[in-house]
């Protein structure tokens, strides 16, 4: 938010010096695009020094987030083809839809515990149990049954490791480690701890899936990391360190997108109406064919990139370009770290038309070039965002058709910075079944 203000007074672009490391901050379509232009087979991003840290301390490999040039793109390859192709999209489609549908069962049966027929309640955990559900089954073919006995412990300790960890991610980031070393010793304590379970967590999921394939060679489909183990495409440490990744990866930030998008369409019942007619129009095809949401709910895609727009979880993107590249008439010399900030992005009137306004909309009807970038750009983007996609998609498809959704809370939501951008407190939300 800090720097949102900074780009109000200094403009499009400026520069910085932390330590002894300079970054170049900008926010405009055109400086992104830049930057994808220039950037090479290996696009290289700069870091996270604690999690590297911790890695080397343990000597576990490093996933493809942590790794740079020829190693990036060894690791990057053969996790495309499990992750993020359409073919591995159309494998793990239907499973998440599964979970999608269990989940709608599960408000509904809460639902009717009530007199009046609504539930009205702080839906944080149930988002969190939803993500780490359907994860867990798109990744190992295992159902955890979240919805079925009351909040499992090993889950809950996985949720707080990952807060502790992200929140000391946000308190060690900015500083070299030969620093905050003396400044924050217990953020390190705390930091490592988490990741000891997380790590911890992760493994025995693998562990798990390694044995049964070995004791039994699987032939058909059962979800993502069983296609890596069987491929053979990555040796088994780096395989481990990938599926670390994704386990870890896909709970905060599916999680805060659902539920900003539950949030704001509370708060905008006209555009709820409109998706709800649109998820209604689609249901049956989406029953024959999960994989068709992609294709069927085109105004609910455009309110997911809306929500991301105005909350991308992801807010800045980070290229240490391999050439100068000019930069709003600057030359910004090979080997500058840049960032792109997309919370500034999103909110800028010259870029987005009322940027305050949620019009998902928008998306359908103007030509915004090189503007959605909350998954990043070029070959480096988002290895998730396939099964990011297929989760919020098919949750709020499963939530919109059945239960129409309210809030009290009109105002806007304070939101931090904890390495993923995440609103401070939430309101409690009430669902009813769809008049
Ligand atoms: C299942 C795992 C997973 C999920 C879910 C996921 N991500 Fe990612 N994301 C990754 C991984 C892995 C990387 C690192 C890719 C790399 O460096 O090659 C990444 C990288 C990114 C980047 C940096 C891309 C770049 O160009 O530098 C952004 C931005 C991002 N994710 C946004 C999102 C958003 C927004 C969501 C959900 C709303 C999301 N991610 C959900 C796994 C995930
Ligand atoms: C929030 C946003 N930051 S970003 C990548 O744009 O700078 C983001 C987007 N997609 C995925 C993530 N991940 C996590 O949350 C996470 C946790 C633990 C591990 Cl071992 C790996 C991860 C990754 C980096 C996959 C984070």
């Amino acid at each position: 938010l800090d720097v949102h203000r900074l780009f109000q007074t200094l403009g499009p672009i400026f520069r910085y010096d932390v330590g002894r490391s300079q970054v170049v901050s900008v926010m405009l379509p055109e400086d992104a695009e830049k930057l994808y232009q220039v950037e090479s087979l290996h696009p290289h991003r700069r870091l996270m020094e604690p999690w590297v840290a911790h890695r080397e301390h343990r000597g576990q490999k490093r996933g493809v987030f942590l790794l740079n040039g020829p190693e990036w793109h060894l690791n990057r390859l053969p996790m495309n083809r499990s992750v993020l192709t359409p073919k591995a999209a159309q494998k793990f489609f239907p499973m998440v839809d599964a979970v999608a549908r269990d989940f709608s069962a599960y408000l509904r049966k809460k639902m009717l515990r009530n007199t009046r027929g609504s539930l009205t309640l702080d839906v944080q955990p149930s988002i969190f149990y939803y993500s780490i559900e359907a994860s867990n089954f798109a990744l190992f073919g295992e159902r955890l049954g979240l919805f079925d006995q009351n909040m499992s412990s090993r889950s809950l300790n996985f949720i707080h490791a990952l807060e502790v960890m992200f929140k000391s991610t946000g308190q060690l980031m900015f500083l070299p480690r030969s620093l905050s070393c003396w400044t924050r010793p217990q953020a390190w304590k705390e930091h490592f701890e988490a990741w000891d379970f997380i790590s911890e967590y992760a493994n025995s999921c693998i562990e798990k899936v390694w044995q049964e394939l070995a004791l039994s060679p699987h032939q058909d489909y059962s979800g993502i990391v069983p296609e890596l183990l069987a491929h053979k495409g990555l040796p088994l440490d780096a395989i481990k360190a990938n599926a670390l990744e994704l386990t870890a990866g896909s709970v905060d930030t599916t999680s805060f997108t659902l539920m900003m998008t539950l949030f704001e369409l509370a708060r905008n019942p006209a555009v709820q109406r409109a998706l709800r007619q649109e998820s209604l129009a689609a249901a049956a095809s989406i029953t024959e064919d999960p994989h068709k949401a992609i294709s069927e709910l085109p105004l609910l895609r455009a309110a997911i990139k809306e929500t991301l727009r105005l909350y991308p979880i992801g807010s800045i993107l980070d290229r240490t370009p391999p050439s100068d590249v000019v930069l709003q008439n600057y030359r910004v010399p090979a080997g500058t770290s840049v960032h792109v900030y997309l919370y500034s992005m999103g909110r800028n009137p010259a870029v987005f038309q009322s940027p305050e306004r949620y019009n998902p909309q928008r998306w359908l009807d103007e030509r915004l070039r090189f503007s959605h970038l909350a998954f990043g750009f070029g070959v480096r983007q988002c290895l998730g965002r396939r099964l990011a996609e297929a989760e919020m998609l098919l949750l709020l498809h499963h939530v919109l058709k059945s239960f129409q959704v309210k809030t009290l809370l009109q105002e806007d939501l304070k939101m931090a910075y904890r390495f993923v951008l995440m609103p401070t407190s939430f309101p409690l939300l009430t669902f009813q079944p769809a008049s």
